[in-house]
Order: structure tokens, then C-alpha cells, then sequence
């Protein structure tokens, strides 16, 4: 009996841990997520009492990590084949499926019902459309369908800023429009450059990520149309009054840096280019969400 007990404990430690869980909430990710979530806050125009704001950008944060889990709940089977996931916390057996999904279901609906209740329900129906958007529509949905699967699903992942804009405004505006339109239009080739990289993983899985169903080419063609749009997209928000002379300088040098990179791809025939484009979409992202909020903050409101 002592043996059996001594045992159990030791099976429990060598089960899930607290890092597990967080590991399940896609925290890498979903920071760059939050960050653009709380853009929508500091440059929504209005005001929102300091605490609300930061219960909002935490609601954003759980509602993102809890789409996360039940995301890797969902993809349990792909993320087994694929070298990039095979680790996580689900295919490697240290969390149990349904754990995962109790996980994410429970902090989803927690962060859905806190926004509404302390912040406002405009923002908690955007948050549950996000979730909804991602777990449902790209998830289960277009991710095993089609190689379009990041256009349409990607929307979710423009949600965001729209989220934290009607947190302080309780509305959908022009501008908050502008800023999903922006991450819509960059998910395509901050994608598209990983999965080029990552293209064995993804025909292993079967999944008809872009470069697996139309080849290489036609995947850096199209990134390249993407970064090309984008630039002006990105331009806007100078123009609408939530940004000014410093945000539309450094969005050009980076909108031009982006669509070189794009070139790169394009011409290059093994897969570094890619690589550099994949860590530097990243960057461009954070850089204009930075410059955004520190021009706003620093230089007052634009309308
Ligand atoms: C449907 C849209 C998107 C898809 C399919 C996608 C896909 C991916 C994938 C597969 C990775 C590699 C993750 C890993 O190795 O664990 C990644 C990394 C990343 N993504 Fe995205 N992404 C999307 C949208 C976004 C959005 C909207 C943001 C932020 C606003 C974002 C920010 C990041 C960041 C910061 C990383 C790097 C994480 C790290 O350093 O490990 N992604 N993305
Ligand atoms: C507020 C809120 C709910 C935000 C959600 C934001 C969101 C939809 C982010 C999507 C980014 C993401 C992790 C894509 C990964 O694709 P994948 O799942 O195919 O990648 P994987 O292969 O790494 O699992």
C-alpha cells in the first residue's frame, strides 16, 4: 500500500506540470496576440480606468492561450508527425487530451464572462468571435481543407486590436477596422515564410498548407503580392487619425524591408531567405504596434 502511494505520487510528478499547462496556452505567440490588443486600448480614443484596461488586455491574454489549448487539443494527431510540435505537451503524453480541452474551454468562457461583466459586452462578443473563429472555423474548419486555410482563418488573429479598441470605445470604428485589415493582410506572409521552411513537416501531416498543394513558387509569388498591399494598408493609420508623421515614416522603411525580404524569398533556392522573413515578420509587426502606441503616447492624439 505504501509502495502503491509512493508510486502514484511519483507517476503524478512525472505527469503535467504548471509549465505544461502554460506551454498549452501558446504563450509565445499569443504575447506578440496581446500586444496588439492592448494597441486597440492606448489608441482608441475615449478613456478607460487603468484597471479596466488591464483586465481587459489579461481577458485577451486568457481568451488567446484558452483558443491555444483547445487548438492543440483539436490537433493532437497532426502535432504527433509534425518536428515542430511533436514535443508539446499533449503528443508527448504529459497532458491528457481531455485535460487540455476542460483547460481551454473553462478559461475561454471565464475570459468571455469577465470582459462582459467589467469591461463591456461589445468587447466580450469580439473576444468570443475570436475564439470561436479560431477554434471553429480555422481549427476544425479550413486548416485541413484548403492552402487558403491562413487567409480566412487568419482573420482571427486580426481580431485583437478591434478587441481592445471597443474596450474602451464599446464600438467597431474605421480605424480599429484598419488595424485588423493590416494584421489580415501580414498573416499571409508571416505564415507562408514558416511553412516554406516547414514544408516537410506539413506534407507529412497532410495538411494542405500552401507551399504543399501549389509548390514553392506560387507560394512566393503570392507572398510577395501581400507585402505589396500591405504597404500602403500599413501607411493608413496616419491617415485616420491614429497615428502621425513618425508612424508613417517607419511603417514605409519597414513596409519597403518587408516586401524586400519577399524578393528574396522569391529568388532564392534554399530556405534561409525564408527563415530571415519569418523572424523579421515578427519584428515589423511588434515595431509598428510600438512605434503606434509610442507616438500616441508620448506626442498625444492625432483626431
Ligand atoms: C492564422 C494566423 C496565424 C498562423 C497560422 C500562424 C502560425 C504560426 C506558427 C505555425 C508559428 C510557429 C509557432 C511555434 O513554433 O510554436 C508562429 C509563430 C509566431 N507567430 Fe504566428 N501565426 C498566425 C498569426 C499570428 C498573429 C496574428 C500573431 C501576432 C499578432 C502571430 C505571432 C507569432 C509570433 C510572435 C511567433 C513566434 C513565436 C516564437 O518565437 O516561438 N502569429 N505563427
Ligand atoms: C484573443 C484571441 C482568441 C486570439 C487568438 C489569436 C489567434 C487566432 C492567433 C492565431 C495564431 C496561431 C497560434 C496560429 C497557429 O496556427 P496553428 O494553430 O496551425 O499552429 P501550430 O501548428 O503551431 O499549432
Amino acid at each position: 500500500m505504501t509502495d502503491m502511494t509512493s508510486d502514484l505520487t511519483l507517476d503524478h510528478r512525472g505527469g503535467a506540470s504548471a509549465g505544461d499547462f502554460i506551454e498549452l496556452l501558446k504563450p509565445r505567440v499569443m504575447s506578440l496576440v496581446v500586444f496588439t490588443g492592448l494597441a486597440g486600448i492606448v489608441l482608441a480614443p475615449g478613456h478607460i480606468h487603468p484597471f479596466l484596461a488591464a483586465v481587459a488586455v489579461l481577458c485577451i491574454a486568457v481568451g488567446a492561450g484558452a483558443s491555444g489549448a483547445i487548438n492543440m487539443w483539436y490537433d493532437r494527431d497532426i502535432d504527433a508527425v509534425m518536428t515542430r510540435t511533436a514535443k508539446r505537451p499533449i503528443p508527448s503524453g504529459r497532458v491528457e487530451p481531455a485535460e487540455a480541452l476542460g483547460f481551454g474551454i473553462t478559461l475561454s468562457v471565464l475570459s468571455v464572462v469577465v470582459m462582459g461583466l467589467a469591461v463591456n459586452w461589445t468587447a466580450a462578443a469580439l473576444l468570443a468571435l475570436t475564439i470561436g473563429f479560431y477554434v471553429l472555423v480555422y481549427t476544425m474548419w479550413l486548416k485541413r481543407r484548403t492552402p487558403q486555410n491562413i487567409v480566412i482563418g487568419g482573420a482571427a488573429g486580426a481580431f485583437p486590436p478591434m478587441i481592445g479598441w471597443a474596450a474602451v470605445t464599446g464600438g467597431v470604428d474605421l480605424p480599429s477596422i484598419l488595424l485588423f485589415l493590416l494584421i489580415f493582410l501580414w498573416t499571409p506572409p508571416h505564415f507562408w515564410a514558416l511553412a516554406l521552411f516547414r514544408n516537410g513537416d506539413y506534407t507529412r501531416a497532410g495538411v494542405p498548407m500552401m507551399p504543399v498543394v501549389a509548390g514553392a513558387a506560387a507560394t512566393k509569388r503570392q507572398m510577395l503580392a501581400y507585402t505589396l498591399v500591405l504597404l500602403p494598408v500599413a501607411a493608413a493609420p496616419s491617415f485616420v487619425g491614429i497615428a502621425g508623421p513618425v508612424y508613417l515614416a517607419v511603417s514605409l522603411v519597414l513596409g519597403l524591408m518587408f516586401v524586400a525580404c519577399a524578393v528574396r524569398v522569391l529568388r532564392a533556392a534554399d530556405d534561409g531567405p525564408a527563415k530571415k522573413m519569418f523572424g523579421f515578420s515578427i519584428l515589423y509587426l511588434f515595431l509598428l504596434f510600438a512605434v503606434m502606441m509610442a507616438e500616441r503616447l508620448i506626442l498625444g492624439g492625432w483626431a
